[in-house]
């Protein structure tokens, strides 16, 4: 007898208990004047057909429901803005706040919270724009090994064989690092150790950031305690070498008293940041090698700007290109701007902090909950027919003198991979051109036949998705190139 009720009560109180949830936590009545809500399943909503194809899933709901609705994953509720000529609106409202936002992104995946966010917001964005990005921009190229007369790592007049992601980690992914970092001996902490763990480390991101404990992960942990194995603040605050950026926000955190983990997470967020840059660049270097014509108008864009920068007929000229030049490349600058349209994987996030009245560009007005999270979703965005034909392909010449419509009308951004508030985005779209540019000029590179790379599309949520596995190539060193160099 007492063995029947026991286990009946535990069902009775467990089935209570998912009853509260539900109706506390996850029912949901549609308020007057609120978006539609998208149909999905009682208890985790539309979980299952978001992570399935979180593209197709948004496209779809924008047809069925239009340019505002709500969506439930779990016991989050999100309202979705579909309507590309309403991201300026949305950035500037105040009431959605992206504090709570990055918050929990520092705390749930790398366990710090920052004393001072917006103050330490406002001198990154100065310090990035300003000299700081000068002399990164001079490390990058010459850490590359892209610069000058230095030889690219590895690199010969005879043809060799790599990974185009190797490639890259032992170019732009180093760059990077030392520029962050500086150089120094320790062999704990140094690039090729630091791609593997966070790439491990990466591979928990999602999880970790809608808020499962780390300790669900053990790879993730040990991959953490590597990650954390750098020099101390004051180590990095004396080398020359390192990012003046990294540096300011080191001072700044020690002046907070934020202690040497809080810094040492930090920087890791840091390099996250600059990680995109990586990670893009190996899609703007696959897709040209798979579409040639891509590569081709390139290189002939590079010749033309070479030689009308040319001050004599010396082969052995460096030839000097400043910033407005290469920012002034419309082919690059396509190259650049589709790989950013295809392999952007984030959502634009805010939290609702009011009750608050919303107004398309389409003059249709909707409330969003307090509580709630607003978001964009670029590569909804991005992949949709209505504004980019054939969204699926990769177009070299997409963005080329090129602009884009919707109902009608221009768009103003229509590449949104850097959502509104990303500080970084001119110094990373320079070491992308900067990066595309060296690397075009300099090597013959192939891609070797019936290599195809696939986008990673479990990692939606990240800025760039990765590739699911390397793809090989083959290069050379370009007999003959022309000697270039950025001037800062
Ligand atoms: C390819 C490279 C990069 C991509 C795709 C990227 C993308 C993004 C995105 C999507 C956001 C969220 C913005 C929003 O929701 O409005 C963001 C925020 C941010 N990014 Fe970047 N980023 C890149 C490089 C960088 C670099 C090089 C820096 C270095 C300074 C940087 C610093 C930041 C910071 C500090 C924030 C937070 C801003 C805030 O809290 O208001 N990013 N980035």
């Amino acid at each position: 007898m007492f063995g029947l009720i026991i286990p009946l009560s535990l069902f009775t109180v467990a089935a209570c208990l998912l009853i509260y949830l539900y109706f506390t936590k996850i029912y949901r009545k549609r308020r007057p004047g609120e978006a539609p809500v998208a149909k999905g399943h009682f208890l985790w909503g539309n979980g299952e057909e978001f992570n399935k194809n979180a593209v197709q899933f948004l496209l779809k709901c924008g047809k069925d429901l239009g340019d505002v609705f709500t969506i439930r994953l779990l016991n989050q509720c999100l309202t979705i803005v579909m309507d590309p000529h309403s991201y300026e609106a949305f950035s500037k409202e105040k009431n959605f706040d992206f504090n709570p936002i990055q918050e929990q992104v520092n705390w749930n995946v790398f366990s710090f919270v920052l004393k001072k966010p917006k103050a330490m917001v406002k001198i990154a964005g100065k310090t990035v724009r300003g000299p700081a990005m000068d002399k990164a921009m001079d490390n990058v190229t010459t850490e590359a090994g892209l610069s000058k007369n230095n030889n690219t790592s590895d690199m010969s007049k005879e043809w060799s064989e790599d990974g185009l992601r190797s490639l890259c980690r032992k170019t732009i992914f180093n760059a990077i690092f030392y520029t962050l970092f500086g150089r120094e001996d320790n062999a704990d902490f140094n690039p090729t150790i630091f791609c593997n763990e966070f790439e491990v480390y990466h591979k928990y991101f999602n999880y970790m950031w809608l808020g499962m404990p780390r300790s669900w992960f053990p790879a993730a942990t040990k991959a953490l305690g590597r990650l954390v194995l750098q020099p101390s603040s004051d180590e990095l605050l004396c080398r020359d070498d390192a990012s003046e950026y990294l540096k300011t926000m080191v001072a700044f955190m020690k002046s907070n008293d934020q202690n040497e983990m809080d810094i040492k997470a930090h920087n890791l967020v840091y390099l996250h940041v600059n990680y995109n840059t990586f990670k893009v660049a190996f899609w703007a270097l696959y897709h040209i090698l798979q579409q040639r014509e891509g590569f081709q108008a390139l290189r002939q864009e590079i010749d033309e700007i070479l030689e009308r920068k040319r001050q004599s007929n010396n082969p052995d000229e460096i030839i000097l290109l400043d910033q407005a030049d290469v920012e002034g490349m419309k082919t690059l600058d396509s190259i650049c701007l589709e790989a950013f349209r295809v392999s952007s994987g984030v959502f634009m996030v805010r939290y609702v902090t009011e009750d608050t009245k919303f107004t398309t560009s389409e003059g249709k007005e909707h409330i969003f909950r307090k509580g709630d999270r607003a978001a964009i979703y670029p590569p909804a965005i991005h992949n949709n027919p209505e504004i980019f034909e054939d969204p699926e392909e990769y177009k070299h010449d997409r963005f080329k003198d090129k602009k884009f419509y919707r109902n009608g009308r221009e768009i103003k951004n229509p590449i949104l991979s850097f959502g509104s508030l990303c500080p970084g985005r001119r110094m990373a779209m320079l070491q992308l051109k900067w990066y595309m540019l060296a690397m075009v000029n300099r090597l013959d590179i192939e891609l070797l036949p019936g290599e195809k790379a696939e986008y990673a599309v479990e990692y939606y949520g990240h800025e760039i998705l990765p590739p699911r596995k390397d793809v090989n190539v083959r290069m050379r060193l370009r007999p003959n190139c022309r000697q270039v160099q950025l001037t800062v």
